[in-house]
C-alpha cells in the first residue's frame, strides 16, 4: 500500500472506526440501521469535520443532543451510496444456456428472473474513491463486482463464492474473473482479503473461499495462464491463515494442526456500534475488550450471531452473553483450509512444480488427520467443532459438521461408505428432513439470525452438494 493511500485510510479510520464523532453519533440513535451513518461519505477533508465537531463539543459543553448532532452529520456527510455506480456486466445474458435444461416450466421461469438480478446487483467503484479515498468508508477495488444487495451495499469476501458459482452458471465469465482480480488487488495490498468492501472491515477477513473461487473458475475455464500468474497470491493468502489463524490440539499424546477464526480488538464493530456498546455495558474494561474481540471473531466466521458461539461451562446456551467462539475450533474452517491446501497442491501439479505440489498435499493431509481423529465423534457418527477450553468435541448438530464432505477432507482412516452411513444415521435420528424451509441452520432457537428457524442458502448449498452428489448413491 502506498504511503498516501495508508495515510488515508488512518484519516478515515478515525471517523468511522474510532473516535469521539463515531461514539457520539452512533449513540444517539439519529439512525435506526448502525451500519448507515458509516457507510456516509465526508463532505469535506476530515480535519475540518474534526474541528468542526470540536467545536460542536466547546459549544454544548460535552454533550450536544439528538438535534445538535442530526444537523452536524447533514452539514458534513452525504448519504449512504456516493461513491458507487450501478453497472451492467457487459456478459450479462437474458436466457443463459442452464435454462434450457431445467424441464419444470415453473422452476425455469424462476430461474429466469434470478439470471435477471445480476443486472441490478453489479456496481463499480467511481473514481472519485480512487482519487479522494479520504472521504470514503469504501475500500477502493480495480474492477467493478456483484454485491449480496439490500444494506449490504459493498462486496463480501465468502458470499462472493456463491456469486462466482452463480456467475459461471449464468455464462458470466469475464464477471467472475473481475471478481478474482479484485480479491488477488486485495491480497496483494492487505495481506489478507477483508470481510467486506469497507474500511471499518479492514480488522477481520470471513471463511477463506479466495482458492475455492479460484477453483471454479479454473474447472470453467482451464485458463492456466491466470494460474501462472497469481499462484504467489493465492499462496500468500494461504499463508495468512497458516501464520494468523493456527491453532494446535494435543490429544492422547499427539499434536494436530486445526485452524479458529480470531481477532483481538479494543473497540464495538463500527456498523453495529450501538448495539455492541449496549450488550457489553455492564462489562469491566479489560472483560469488554474480551467480549468485543469474541463479537469480531464471530462476524468473521460469517456466523454472526448463532448458539454455536454461545457456551458456558462446555455446554452451548441461548444467552448472548455467553459468546466464546475462541474457545472452539470449527470444523468447517479446518475443512476449508484443507480443501484449500489440496486445491493448491493441484494447481502447483499443473503448473509442473512437484516439489511444492508435494509440500502442500502433506499439509492437506495433516489437516485431515485432525479431522478424523478429532473431530469425528464414534459415538454419534458424526463431526463436531471441538472445544479447547474443555478438551471435547462441542456436540449439536450445525450444518458446518458436514463439511469435511464438500472439502473431501475426511481422510483415509475410514472407508467412506461407513462414514456415509453413520451420518445418514445421524441426520435421521435428528429428524433432519422434517423443517420446512430445508436444513434449518441449528436445532436452538436463540433469536439469533444464525439459529433455528432460519436456513441460510451457503449451508443449504454444503449440505445438498453432499446429498446430490454421493447420498443418492
Ligand atoms: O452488519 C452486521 C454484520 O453484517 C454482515 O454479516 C451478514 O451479512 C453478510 C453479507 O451477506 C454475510 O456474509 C454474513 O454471513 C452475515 O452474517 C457482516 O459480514 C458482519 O461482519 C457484520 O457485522
Amino acid at each position: 500500500m502506498s504511503t498516501l493511500a495508508s495515510h488515508n485510510q488512518n484519516m478515515i479510520s478515525n471517523i468511522f472506526c474510532s473516535g469521539e464523532i463515531l461514539h457520539y453519533v452512533q449513540m444517539s440513535r439519529i439512525f435506526n440501521d448502525s451500519k448507515h451513518f458509516v457507510d456516509m461519505k465526508l463532505k469535506y477533508p476530515v480535519w475540518r469535520v474534526e474541528d468542526e465537531f470540536k467545536l460542536l463539543l466547546n459549544v454544548t459543553n460535552n454533550n450536544p443532543d439528538k438535534e445538535d448532532l442530526k444537523k452536524f452529520v447533514e452539514k458534513n456527510f452525504d448519504p449512504p451510496g456516493s461513491g458507487f455506480e450501478p453497472w451492467i456486466p457487459d456478459d450479462w445474458k437474458k436466457r443463459p444456456k442452464f435454462i434450457d435444461n431445467i424441464q419444470d416450466v415453473h422452476l425455469q421461469n424462476w430461474a429466469l428472473q434470478l439470471n435477471a438480478i445480476w443486472t441490478k446487483l453489479g456496481r463499480s467503484i467511481s473514481e472519485d474513491v480512487e482519487r479522494n479515498s479520504s472521504l470514503y468508508s469504501q475500500i477502493y477495488v480495480p474492477h467493478p463486482f456483484i454485491i449480496p444487495g439490500g444494506r449490504f451495499r459493498e462486496f463480501y469476501y465468502w458470499d462472493s463464492y456463491w456469486i462466482i458459482d452463480g456467475l459461471l452458471l449464468s455464462e458470466m465469465f469475464d464477471t467472475a474473473l473481475k471478481m478474482l482480480l479484485n480479491y488477488i488487488y486485495l491480497v496483494e495490498l492487505y495481506g489478507y482479503i477483508p470481510n467486506g468492501g469497507r474500511v471499518y472491515f479492514l480488522e477481520r477477513s470471513q471463511p477463506p473461499f479466495l482458492i475455492p473461487m479460484f477453483n471454479l473458475y479454473y474447472e470453467a475455464t482451464k485458463n492456466d495462464m491466470l494460474l501462472m500468474e497469481n499462484i504467489a497470491t493465492l499462496e500468500k493468502e494461504f499463508q495468512f491463515w497458516m501464520k494468523n489463524r493456527s491453532v494446535t490440539i494435543v490429544k492422547d499424546g499427539i499434536t494436530y494442526i486445526a485452524f479458529q477464526y480470531r481477532v483481538e480488538t479494543d473497540s464495538p464493530r463500527p456498523e453495529s456500534y450501538y448495539e455492541d456498546v449496549l450488550k457489553a455495558q455492564n462489562l469491566s474494561n479489560d472483560s469488554k475488550n474480551l467480549f468485543y474481540s469474541e463479537i469480531k471473531t464471530a462476524a468473521e466466521s460469517g456466523w454472526d450471531f448463532s448458539s454455536r458461539w454461545f457456551l458456558s461451562d462446555g455446554e452451548r446456551t441461548l444467552n448472548f452473553s455467553d459468546l466464546h467462539p475462541s474457545h472452539l475450533v470449527p470444523v468447517c474452517l479446518t475443512s476449508i483450509i484443507a480443501n484449500n491446501a489440496k486445491t493448491l497442491s493441484k494447481f502447483f501439479e499443473i503448473l509442473n512444480d512437484q516439489n511444492k505440489s508435494d509440500e502442500y498435499n502433506n499439509i492437506a493431509n495433516d489437516i485431515n488427520k485432525t479431522i478424523s481423529r478429532v473431530f469425528w465423534n464414534d459415538d454419534e457418527g458424526m463431526w463436531f467443532d471441538y472445544n479447547i477450553k474443555q478438551n471435547k468435541v462441542q456436540k449439536g448438530f450445525y450444518p458446518s459438521n458436514l463439511m469435511p464432505l464438500w472439502a473431501k477432507a475426511y481422510g483415509t482412516e475410514r472407508d467412506v461408505t461407513y462414514i456415509a452411513e453413520c451420518i445418514i444415521s445421524y441426520l435421521n435420528r435428528i429428524n433432519i428432513t422434517s423443517y420446512p424451509g430445508g436444513i434449518p441452520t441449528s436445532l436452538m432457537n436463540s433469536s439469533q439470525q444464525w439459529d433455528l428457524p432460519n436456513g441460510w442458502a451457503p449451508l443449504q448449498y454444503f449440505a445438498c452438494y453432499w446429498i446430490t452428489k454421493y447420498w443418492r448413491n
